[in-house]
């Protein structure tokens, strides 16, 4: 058992640290680092493979852990057949993501999740259901998910998700680029994107399904954080292969690189296929151990999911009163 790692986190709600981050401006793009990079598939599998079968996170401290998770979900949704009343059912979950008796009875009030993360077209209405709560809209826009869009129309995008309410951008990156090794192309692009989010935040999905390896998972999570990158982020969702945790070490084992190099502090969001609450404990020991607890707040740290909320309900409502309910009574999150 990981000593560090049993007690309750330090803060759970969505409270935010007292000073503010400041933003990662990004560098000029430098090669030599960006060619020094290696990863060690083996070692990194080995390291990975020891962390689901840890008890690191121990039963009675799980359920502050699990409010923690709550408040560090982007809740999603991001269907084709979305519509505006399954985004304001969505960002009332959002707003009151557990039952307020259950809230009481572990002892808590105000958990909001961390934001809401919708379509381009879906901002209105997520705007106007997050209207009051301080929850920011997060919103997929550069031809998500394949962003194989012209880049003038995925700027476009940008700019007009930002001045339709979105807080928050998460942009996908050319896979091409990083497959093809061209890193200026890469770089370029990330800091275009970076300039039309203006004050916006800017989480880079990567993709890493699509990437073929783990070195490259590594460059190109470099590369973006070079390029001014607020997040990086691991996948649409939209993959066959989505976040996993041999990726989720590479990359925020580069965010580590990058502060320590830098002394700017680049968030993380795991995404795609996180649906279950066992799951997430493994992601926060992850991040607790390699990066501590500052990046456990929600400038620092995301899940990107659309199920995940449900089955945290699911175990918080075990943790209350020993038995689990019907997952139906969870639909939304
Ligand atoms: O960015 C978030 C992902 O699209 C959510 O993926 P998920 O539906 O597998 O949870």
């Amino acid at each position: 058992m990981h000593e560090t790692t049993t007690h309750s986190p330090t803060q759970t709600t969505t409270q935010l640290p007292q000073v503010a981050e400041p933003r990662n401006p990004g560098m000029a793009l430098d090669m030599d680092w960006v060619r020094r990079v290696q990863a060690n598939t083996s070692a990194i599998e080995r390291r990975c493979a020891t962390l689901p079968g840890r008890r690191s996170i121990k039963k009675d401290h799980q359920a502050a852990w699990l409010l923690k998770a709550i408040s560090l979900i982007d809740l999603t949704t991001l269907s084709g057949d979305d519509t505006v009343r399954r985004v304001q059912r969505l960002c009332a979950k959002a707003r009151q993501p557990v039952r307020v008796e259950m809230l009481e009875a572990l002892g808590m009030e105000g958990l909001t999740t961390g934001a809401v993360c919708v379509y381009h077209e879906m901002i209105p209405a997520a705007v106007t259901a997050l209207q009051g709560t301080g929850i920011p809209v997060a919103a997929v826009s550069t031809g998500f998910p394949a962003g194989l869009s012209p880049l003038h129309l995925r700027l476009q995008e940008i700019t007009e998700s930002v001045a339709a309410g979105a807080e928050e951008i998460d942009i996908v990156i050319s896979r091409r680029h990083v497959l093809e090794g061209n890193w200026q192309a890469l770089y370029d692009e990330m800091a275009q994107m970076r300039a039309a989010c203006g004050t916006a935040h800017v989480k880079a999905i990567l993709a890493t399904g699509e990437l073929g390896t783990l070195r490259n998972v590594a460059r190109a999570s470099l590369v973006c954080m070079m390029a001014g990158a607020d997040f990086i982020k691991t996948s649409t969702g939209k993959e066959s292969v989505n976040a996993t945790l041999p990726v989720s070490l590479v990359m925020i084992r580069a965010i580590r690189d990058y502060f320590e190099a830098t002394g700017y502090r680049v968030g993380y969001k795991p995404a795609g296929g996180i649906s279950k609450a066992k799951d997430a404990l493994v992601y926060l020991s992850l991040i607790k151990e390699e990066l501590g607890d500052r990046w456990l707040q929600p400038d620092l740290f995301r899940f990107g999911a659309s199920s995940l909320l449900g089955d945290i309900e699911r175990q918080l409502e075990h943790h209350l009163t020993g038995a689990y309910s019907a997952g139906y009574r969870h639909a939304i999150g």
